[in-house]
């Protein structure tokens, strides 16, 4: 080993990228070792349960179910469990001490990531979670870093691969929404609890860390206005097809004078959008930057190996911080975020309307967005012998509140059965 110190890590965790940082720490240990300045030498990894079978390349002595007692020897912590608790509390034993701390918990980040930075600060240790957003992709350090002289406007992207994969093969295979979930849980890119994918939690908190880091602020996921996409349908995916869309989960950061608005939600955009290209489990941020301009960060957002990169990328940068003697400082927060109301932010809308198929229906409908100021871009129908006739009314640009008030007033329309899907369409 080349390195003249020797740092030793404990890994939380032998999951999906667990098991995969365990096997990298243990195959490169001298690649890595020449990298770092210093050795890294894996003592030991908690799981919750011995019996599981593993990989038969990582050696058995080294699993435990103690991983309190682990993280009192180590000098940088791994934390791959997921989860609040007990992640959060391993976290913060092991920053107190002054061990630094990896992990790819964006759920944990997302809320409690101001408290644990701090923590980190005080205790002259570093904390990265590099792997909580998009996977392999590096996006929070030339966030952080390399873009810490610009002003970011706004930052977009797919952040969730479980969902970019089950709405890709839902809309070039017309799969079912429950199969492919199926295949993407089996695949590894899916959370232990999938709901925090497909209801847009684990979006949300991806989103909040992107706008902490890029507005050099705080946002909680809680502040983050989250949709996710169970309600999105085949007969929605199909619709957007033909109209030359394609559905995607995106999460948008966005800074303007007034403030900032972070949400998530399932939106069209246009198939010769650069998003609309992003198939399977692959991610894609793009970022504006007052001086920079625009910049697209594409790659693997889930699995073991992408993700694993991403930890080691992290566990790499600590260890030559420590080999050199004086960590980093932690983040860059310096105001408490001014957070616009949903309502107030510009959108436009895509909606689906079941109607009476009988003359007078679209003049009363255009009348309800005249109403509203809400202007329309377009409208097609389709008249179909099962489902009736219905509409898809695609608008221009109004605020969320007048396009909202304008659905709610159509559905009290004597012509519409029902409103069959809202959704909102974004990018040029
Ligand atoms: N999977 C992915 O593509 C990505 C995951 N992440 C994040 O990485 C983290 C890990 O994800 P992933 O590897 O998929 O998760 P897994 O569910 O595959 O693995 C979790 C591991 O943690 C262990 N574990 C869980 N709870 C405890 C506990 N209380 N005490 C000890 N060990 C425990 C489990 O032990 P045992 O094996 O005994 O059950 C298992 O080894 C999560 O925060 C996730 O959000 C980030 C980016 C991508
Ligand atoms: N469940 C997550 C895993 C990576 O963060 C996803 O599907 O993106």
């Amino acid at each position: 080993m080349s390195g003249e110190k020797n740092l030793k890590v404990a890994l939380l965790g032998c999951g999906t990228v667990g098991a995969q940082v365990a096997r990298i720490l243990l195959e490169d240990a001298n690649e890595l070792a020449a990298r770092s300045g210093a050795g890294l030498q894996l003592i030991g990894i908690a799981v919750r349960n011995l019996d599981a079978k593993r990989d038969a390349a990582l050696p058995q002595e080294l699993f435990t179910t103690d991983a309190p007692g682990l993280i009192a020897q180590a000098d940088v912590v791994i934390e791959l469990l997921g989860g609040m608790e007990p992640a959060g509390e391993y976290i913060a034993a092991a920053l107190s001490k002054g061990a630094s701390v990896i992990t790819g918990n964006k759920a944990l980040i997302a809320l409690k990531g101001a408290e644990l930075n701090a923590l980190a600060a005080a205790n002259g240790a570093q904390l990265r979670y590099e792997a909580a957003v998009a996977g392999a992709i590096p996006i929070l350090r030339p966030i952080a870093d390399s873009l810490a002289g610009d002003h970011i406007t706004k930052v977009m992207g797919i952040v969730n691969g479980t969902t970019n994969f089950i709405l890709d093969a839902m809309d070039t295979t017309g799969a079912a929404f429950d199969d492919v979930l199926a295949e993407a849980q089996a695949l590894g890119y899916a959370e232990a609890d999938p709901t925090a994918d497909v209801g847009g939690h684990d979006a949300a908190a991806k989103a909040a860390i992107l706008a902490s880091l890029a507005f050099h602020t705080t946002v909680s996921s809680e502040q983050v206005w989250t949709q996710g996409i169970t309600e999105v349908t085949a007969a929605d995916v199909a619709a957007a097809s033909a109209a030359g869309y394609v559905i995607k989960l995106l999460a948008i950061a966005e800074r303007a004078e007034a403030g900032i608005s972070v949400r998530v939600y399932p939106a069209l955009v246009r198939r010769s959008h650069p998003l609309a290209t992003v198939h399977g489990a692959f991610n894609a941020v793009f970022v504006e930057a007052e001086n920079a301009g625009d910049l697209m960060f594409y790659g693997a957002g889930a699995g073991g190996n992408p993700t694993a990169s991403a930890v080691m990328g992290d566990v790499v940068a600590v260890a030559r911080q420590i080999a050199a003697g004086a960590p980093l400082p932690n983040g860059s927060v310096s105001q408490a975020p001014r957070l616009l109301d949903f309502e107030a932010i510009d959108t436009r809308y895509w909606i689906g309307l079941s109607v009476k198929d009988q003359p007078g229906v679209l003049a009363a409908i255009a009348t309800v967005f005249g109403e509203h100021g809400v202007s329309i871009e377009s409208m097609s129908q389709q008249v179909d012998a099962e489902a009736g006739a219905q509409l898809r009314i695609l608008t221009h640009q109004g605020t969320e509140a007048a396009l909202a008030s304008t659905v709610e007033a159509l559905t009290a329309l004597d012509a519409v059965h029902c409103v069959l899907s809202v959704m909102r369409v974004e990018g040029n």
